[in-house]
This record gives structure tokens, C-alpha cells and sequence, in this order.
């Protein structure tokens, strides 16, 4: 998979045949050329943007030499569109209300607001109409498992929880707000999102790794009022589930009958496994390196085996969430076998890998990704008003997902929010359905 995104200013003559020696310089050295765009055409040169992606520092090094010594063509900048895009960050919180006369300060400054503080003092379930909590999620993060990167720090993830913000809100109009812990211990992190849990309407716990992410959801969903859900858990195994549906379906392969090997009983792991077999699917068989990671997959009633080749050899889907990309070897890949390395920034192995070696479905955590699910299982269960997450809900998001792919896909495109909305409205449906608690606001 290619990691590293530059985009290149390169003039060219105005002669065909020169874009096609650019092209070809960057592809001999084994370059993805992405998007490329005519910045200027001059009287006998055009210039242009073009984004190319490469796998290491060492190809980039490469590429850029082999343009450099190109006959007649100039490359004028080297640019990280990436950090670029990231530049004074990707969210911003605005205000919904013009201020501009002392009228509208008054209304919604002091004095006003006081009396609006003072009826939802007498009444808080009225803090749902007169104020944004109830749309307003926090994404908590203690850093410990950034991605696939480890114990990077809550400040070096930031980046991530940022984007699922901005996801939140292009997705579901749902505010969502990073909140990044500097703790030690569950206990901490637990009180402090106890302690400002009054001002949001749900908690998306994320990239906490294992296994102190399971005590703190557990006693956090049992100790607030509002829902908690750790996207890297359940999140995840919705979005699993959608697709090994899909890939079942059209690979003619009846889903509970299947055998699943889950390599990597982290947080995500775990997660996928309990998904699936409380779905109905009668054999998953787990491996990590971890001997407490199998003792708790065997706890939830899972299979455990010592070999990632022995897991390989025996299972008809196979599901990686380890963090380590190329865990997967080629060679142990079995005909006909499905495929779904989901680690970030990189999987277990390529998808063409996979396909090449003989798997008949393979993708990778780019698109079997988390942001199908966590978008609309809170937009659902916010418009529901409940307080409870449960199984039947992420069982309802799954099917909304794997309903609304195409035939041949494994998942629909991730920004198309029509998908979002189905798992929202099938989120909303379960839990109005259930005999689940309601939150304080209803
Ligand atoms: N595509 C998606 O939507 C998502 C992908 N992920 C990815 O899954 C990966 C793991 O994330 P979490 O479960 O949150 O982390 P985690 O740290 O909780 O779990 C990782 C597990 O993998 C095991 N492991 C590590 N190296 C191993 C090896 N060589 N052999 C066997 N087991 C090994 C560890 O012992 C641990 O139990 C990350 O790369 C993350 O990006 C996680 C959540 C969502
Ligand atoms: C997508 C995501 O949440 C992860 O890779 O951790
Ligand atoms: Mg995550």
C-alpha cells in the first residue's frame, strides 16, 4: 500500500509526448500517480500539479530523481499535501447565532441567558431543547493505540480524533468534540469522563488500547447516563459484520456455517469475534501473541490456536487486526478464502497480495473502515433518546450496511451519506423497539 503522498509542480515543453515521459519516469520506479491538474499553460510550456504515492522515503528519493533528470522538464516544487491539509487543524467550533447588535448580545449573552439557565435548573430535561448537549458527542482518547502506531500519546492522536470529528460532522451533523487525556490508569480516564460527561449527549471512546479499554467501557456504560461505545470495539465489528454478509452473499458461502479466524484479540479483535458469534456464527477460532488476549476470546466461548499458519490453513474468512503490516504471508493464503486485513495505517496484507495468492475477496481497514458505523449508530440512538447501545442495534447498523453495498462490493462508499442515514434510521428503529433505558434528557 502506498503511504507517502507528494504532490510535484513540474513544467513540461508544450510538446506532446512530455507529460507521457513524466509519467512513465514516475510509474519505471514504481510510482502511483494520482490526481494531475494544469496549473498554467504558457506560450511554449504548461505546468502542472501532480500527485504521486509512494511506499518509502528511499522510492520518493527516487522518483524525484528520476523527473530531475529528465531532457528539458523542470520540477519546480516538492509539496506534503497531507500536513498541508492539516494545518491549523480540521475543526473549528462556530457560532450558529449572528451577535451583531446589542440586542442579540443581550438575548443571547446576559442577561438573557440567565433566565434560560434558571428554567433548565428547574426542569434539566429542558437542556435538550436550550442547549447543544444533546447533539454533542466527545471523542476520548488516552493515546494508547493510536491506529496500528501504538502508545503514540493523546497530543500525537489528536490528528485522528479530529477526523472523526469532521466525520461526525459532514456524515451526521452530530458536534462532536476531541478530548484528550493525559491518565495513567483506567480509573482515571474512567472519572475523568464521568466528571465531564454533564456536558455531551454521548461518549465515542476511541483508539484505547487492550485491555484496559473493556474496563472502561464496561463500568462507563454502566456508571452514565448517556451512551459510551469504544468505536475500535464495536464500531469495527458493525462494519466486519456488513462485510463479511456482503462477501458471503456473493460468494454463495452461508455466513454462520463459515469457519472465521481472527488474528489479533485486541480491542477490535475481541469485538468482531463476540459480533459474530453472537450473530450466529458457529466457529471462530482466534490467535494473538497474548496468552491473556486467548484467554479472554476463550472466555467468550471462542477457539484459540498458536499458529497464525494453523488459523491460515483452517478458516474459510480470515480477519487481521494486529497493527503489523505484511503479518500475513503470502503463501499461507488458501484458495477461495476471504480476506479482510484491517489494521491502519497498513494491513496485513495487500489486497492484490491476497487476490494474487488465491483469496477470492480482499480488502483492507481503508475501506472496511469504522467510519460506516460510528456516524449513524449516534445519530440513531441520539434521535432515539436512549441511553443503552445494544447488540440488536449494531446487528441493525450491519444489516443497513451490507443492505445499502452493491453487488460485487464488500462495503458502500464511506462518504455516501444516504448509507449513514439508513444505519441511523435502522439504529433508531432497534432501539425504539427494545425496552432500553432512555437517557436523562428524555
Ligand atoms: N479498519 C478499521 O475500521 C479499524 C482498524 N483497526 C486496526 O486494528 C489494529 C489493532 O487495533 P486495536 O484492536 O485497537 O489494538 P489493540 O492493541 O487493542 O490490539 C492489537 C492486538 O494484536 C495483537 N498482536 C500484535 N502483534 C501480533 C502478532 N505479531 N501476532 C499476533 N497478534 C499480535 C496484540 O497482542 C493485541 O492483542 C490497528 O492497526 C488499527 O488501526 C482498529 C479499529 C478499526
Ligand atoms: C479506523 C480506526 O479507528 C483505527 O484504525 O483505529
Ligand atoms: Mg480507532
Amino acid at each position: 500500500m502506498s503511504n507517502i503522498i507528494r504532490t510535484l509542480m513540474i513544467q513540461t515543453p508544450s510538446v506532446p509526448g512530455n507529460l507521457g515521459r513524466v509519467a512513465t519516469a514516475i510509474g519505471r520506479v514504481g510510482g502511483d500517480i494520482g490526481e494531475v491538474e494544469t496549473v498554467k499553460v504558457g506560450h511554449n510550456y504548461t505546468r502542472r500539479s501532480i500527485t504521486v504515492q509512494v511506499e518509502s522515503e528511499e522510492q520518493l528519493e527516487e522518483l524525484l530523481d528520476a523527473v530531475r533528470s529528465l531532457d528539458g522538464i523542470t520540477l519546480h516544487t516538492v509539496s506534503d499535501e497531507v500536513l498541508h491539509a492539516h494545518e491549523g487543524g480540521k475543526i473549528q467550533m462556530k457560532s450558529k447565532m449572528k451577535i451583531e447588535t446589542l440586542a442579540d448580545l443581550r438575548r443571547v449573552y446576559t442577561p438573557g441567558v440567565a433566565n434560560v439557565c434558571m428554567a433548565i435548573k428547574e426542569q434539566p430535561e429542558k437542556a435538550k431543547i436550550y442547549t447543544s448537549i444533546s447533539n454533542t458527542v466527545a471523542v476520548v482518547t488516552d493515546g494508547t493505540a493510536i491506529l496500528g502506531l501504538g502508545n503514540i500519546g493523546p497530543v500525537a492522536g489528536m490528528p485522528v480524533m479530529e477526523g472523526k470529528a469532521a466525520l461526525f460532522d459532514q456524515l451526521t451533523n452530530i458536534n462532536a468534540i476531541p478530548i484528550l487525556l493525559d491518565v495513567n490508569s483506567p480509573e482515571e480516564i474512567i472519572q475523568t469522563v464521568k466528571n465531564i460527561s454533564p456536558g455531551f449527549g454521548g461518549i465515542l471512546l476511541e483508539d484505547i488500547g487492550s485491555p484496559h479499554c473493556f474496563e472502561v467501557e464496561e463500568r462507563l456504560k454502566k456508571e452514565l447516563d448517556i451512551p459510551v461505545m469504544h468505536d475500535d470495539q464495536h464500531g469495527t465489528a458493525v462494519v466486519t459484520l456488513a462485510a463479511a454478509i456482503s462477501a458471503c452473499r456473493s460468494a454463495g458461502v452461508n455466513l454462520k456455517q463459515a469457519r472465521v479466524g481472527q488474528i489479533g484479540l485486541g480491542a477490535a479483535g475481541i469485538a468482531i469475534c463476540r459480533m459474530l458469534m453472537a450473530y450466529g456464527v458457529e466457529s471462530v477460532v482466534g490467535a494473538d501473541k497474548s496468552e491473556e488476549a486467548k484467554d479472554r476470546l476463550r472466555s467468550y466461548g471462542g477457539e484459540t490456536v498458536d499458529s497464525l499458519e494453523e488459523l491460515m490453513e483452517q478458516s474459510d474468512i480470515v480477519i487481521a487486526t494486529t497493527g503489523v503490516p505484511g503479518l500475513i504471508k503470502k503463501e499461507w493464503v488458501q484458495k477461495g478464502q476471504i480476506i479482510l486485513a484491517l489494521s491502519n495505517p497498513k494491513p496485513e496484507i495487500e489486497q492484490e497480495d491476497a487476490l494474487e495468492a488465491g483469496a477470492i475477496y480482499a480488502t483492507d481497514g481503508r475501506s472496511v473502515n469504522n467510519v460506516l458505523g460510528f456516524p449513524g449508530i449516534f445519530r440513531g440512538v441520539l434521535n432515539a433518546g436512549v441511553r443503552d447501545i445494544t447488540h440488536k442495534m449494531l446487528v441493525a447498523a450491519a444489516e443497513a450496511i451490507a443492505n445499502s453495498t452493491k453487488p460485487g462490493d464488500l462495503v458502500p462508499h464511506p462518504l455516501n451519506v444516504n448509507v449513514h442515514e439508513a444505519v441511523a434510521e435502522a439504529v433508531e428503529r432497534a432501539a425504539v423497539q427494545s425496552d432500553v433505558k432512555k437517557n436523562v434528557y428524555q
